[in-house]
């Protein structure tokens, strides 16, 4: 079987590279070599991370239950400091220690550092302290590009007034990404794209996505992921994949537009 494969970087392609937490903790060095054929072939790279397992095991050891709804997580105010503690003070340096010592050079960020993702609250009274993101610093993005430093973002924005908000690690990604402007957005799990029946498709159908949720094949988290690269390329983001850390997988069509 035939999967799509991103090894195909032009000079200066801009890509948005979406870490999930369900990865994060088996990230093998091949992802970090990717990252470098990526970067030596002239990529401009955005990487966003998420950390879904690392803050439930946090809240379980602090006996906090959380639940989501609309594949958000409902944030009240203990649980919103176990989930900043958790992105910003453990997973975030985890992922820029790496790329780092893998000779990629790499900065960690959240929302509030440079005023890259200024928020205000999606619907307090539903979420808690979810943010809806209402703008991005894309010039600091741009910076760090031409001293050849990777943005490694953690999905917290901050509030005008300095409150930090949790915003789900996809939606980050894919605004970025059109803020940005970028080319493709690779979406990273712990699966080798989307499967149907065991074997992984190459490309995949907004219509087969409906079904596909329908019948159950598609579930789960995969549900948010797949609609948001749909979404994307609707907006406009030319390439939209999901892929495992050798970043090999699926690649989302958009909508057929009849004429
Ligand atoms: N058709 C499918 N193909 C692949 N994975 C699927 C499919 N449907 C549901 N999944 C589930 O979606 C998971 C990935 O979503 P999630 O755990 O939320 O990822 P992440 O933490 O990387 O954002 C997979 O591990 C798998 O259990
Ligand atoms: C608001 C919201 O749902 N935030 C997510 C942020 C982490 C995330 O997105 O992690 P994954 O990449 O593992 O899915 C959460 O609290 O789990």
């Amino acid at each position: 079987m035939t999967t799509y494969k991103s090894t195909q970087p032009t000079a200066h392609k801009k890509l948005v590279i979406k870490l999930g937490g369900s990865m994060l903790a088996s990230l093998t060095d091949t992802f970090f070599d990717e990252i470098k054929k990526l970067k030596a072939a002239g990529a401009e790279i955005v990487i966003v991370h998420g950390g879904g397992p690392a803050i439930n095991q946090a809240l379980k050891e602090r006996k906090i239950n959380t639940y989501t709804h609309n594949g958000i997580r409902v944030t009240n105010e203990d649980a919103i400091s176990i989930v900043t503690g958790t992105l910003i003070g453990t997973v975030n340096p985890y992922l820029t220690g790496r790329l780092n010592r893998a000779g990629i050079p790499a900065v960690g960020l959240n929302g509030e550092d440079g005023t890259l993702i200024e928020c205000t609250y999606l619907d307090q009274d539903t979420y808690g302290y979810v943010g809806h993101i209402e703008s991005i610093n894309i010039d600091l993005l741009e910076q760090l590009q031409k001293i050849d430093y990777i943005p490694v973002v953690a999905c917290i924005g901050a509030t005008i007034d300095g409150t930090a908000l949790n915003i789900n690690g996809d939606t980050v990604a894919s605004e970025i990404a059109l803020e940005w402007g970028a080319d493709e957005l690779l979406l990273v799990t712990d699966t080798p794209g989307v499967k149907f029946h065991e074997e992984t498709v190459e490309e995949l159908t907004p219509e087969q996505i409906d079904l596909w949720i329908l019948s159950g094949d598609i579930y789960g988290g995969m549900i948010p992921k797949v609609r948001a690269a749909v979404e994307c390329l609707e907006s406009g983001i030319p390439q939209v994949n999901i892929v495992n850390d050798s970043l090999e997988g699926t690649s989302i069509l958009g909508k057929k537009v009849l004429v």
